[in-house]
């Protein structure tokens, strides 16, 4: 048995690939959104239009987990420390799989660190990389990271993850796939701006290729492996999220690179993420130029010419 916490997009999407070979139990902690779902077997508020498989039972108290193989936390990043302290004390046992993209802004700390912080006992992975919830749900075919220190306990996790449509290949390096994940957001809101505001696509592929050095160089300081960058969280990553209008990180660029008010109900984890790099990154002495002016466009200090002008006046180097 999988039990998910967190009915958005991505926790929907998974459940229903999952359901494919095992009973999922989806937590969503509003109780009138759980009984909305489990009665129209639909999640019409985060996921329309796809059927929830009727070995999806959608609850809103999380009942015992003791017996469950894997417990994913599929809430936005900055909500996972409030989740886990409300109710770290229901979820020991079994390992927890993280399914967030995103550094917390109050600790710079990534998922599985969190995770470490407030249950040290349970096994830690994240699952991370390229993938739209409505891909997913729909079973198209998808391939997904699976990080874990303890690879006696990613192995396991990688086999019962995995379904027909979705193909998971592991690694140890959990500091290079959650960076990954975190820091292609930041390039994305960069690439929706850059897109909104008609710099062209000359001038997305720059902001994608300088970015993903600084993605690089940010992960390596931190000790992540440069081939897990290069992998699906971080190379392939980036490609999705940067180039499709899917991505709700792209389309808050879009919208501050046109000057347009965005939803704010709107899961953006790369906004808070993007102060969260520049204050590691002026911890570490790196320097991340890009990340710093997508960060000032978000904040509202610095406009679209003035973020082109700052980096385009940057001395010439080599590359
Ligand atoms: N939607 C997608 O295509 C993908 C999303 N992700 C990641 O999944 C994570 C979740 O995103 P989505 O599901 O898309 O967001 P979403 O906005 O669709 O849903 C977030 C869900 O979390 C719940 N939530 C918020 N705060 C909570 C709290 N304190 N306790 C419990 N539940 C809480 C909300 O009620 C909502 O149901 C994000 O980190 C995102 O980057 C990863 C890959 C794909
Ligand atoms: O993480 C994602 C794709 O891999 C989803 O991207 P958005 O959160 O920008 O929609």
């Amino acid at each position: 048995m999988i039990v998910i916490l967190g009915a958005g997009a991505f926790g929907t999407a998974l459940a229903i690939t999952l359901a494919r070979s095992h009973a999922v139990t989806l937590w969503a902690r509003d109780p009138q959104h759980a009984a909305e779902m489990q009665g129209t077997r639909e999640n019409a508020r985060r996921l329309p239009g796809v059927s929830l498989p009727e070995n999806i039972r959608v609850c809103a108290e999380i009942e015992t987990v003791e017996t469950a193989d894997a417990v994913l936390l599929a809430v936005p990043m900055q909500r996972l420390r409030a989740l886990l302290e409300e109710h770290g004390a229901r979820l020991a046992g079994p390992p927890l799989v993280a399914c967030c993209k995103g550094i917390e802004l109050t600790t710079g700390l990534g998922p599985t660190q969190i995770i470490a912080q407030i249950l040290p006992q349970s096994p830690a992975a994240i699952l991370t990389g390229p993938s739209f919830a409505a891909n997913i749900a729909k079973g198209l075919p998808t391939a997904l990271t699976l990080a874990c220190t303890d690879d006696e306990i990613g192995r396991p996790l990688q086999s019962l993850l995995s379904t027909g449509t979705l193909r998971l290949y592991r690694t140890t390096d959990v500091i290079g796939a959650e960076l990954g994940g975190a820091l292609k957001n930041v390039m994305a809101i960069g690439s929706g701006v850059v897109m909104g505001a008609g710099l062209g696509e000359s001038a997305r592929a720059a902001l994608m290729t300088r970015g993903f050095a600084e993605m690089c160089r940010m992960a390596t300081a931190l000790g992540a492996r440069p081939d897990t960058l290069s992998g699906l969280s971080g190379f392939g990553d980036l490609v999705l999220t940067c180039t499709s209008d899917q991505s709700r990180n792209t389309r808050f660029g879009q919208s501050l690179g046109r000057n347009e008010a965005f939803d704010p109900t709107i899961t953006v984890e790369g906004a808070a993420t993007a102060r969260a790099v520049c204050q590691r990154a002026a911890e570490l002495g790196i320097d991340m130029p890009v990340s710093r002016a997508i960060t000032a466009l978000i904040d509202g200090e610095l406009q679209v010419d003035q973020a082109m002008d700052m980096l385009l006046s940057r001395p010439l180097k080599e590359e």
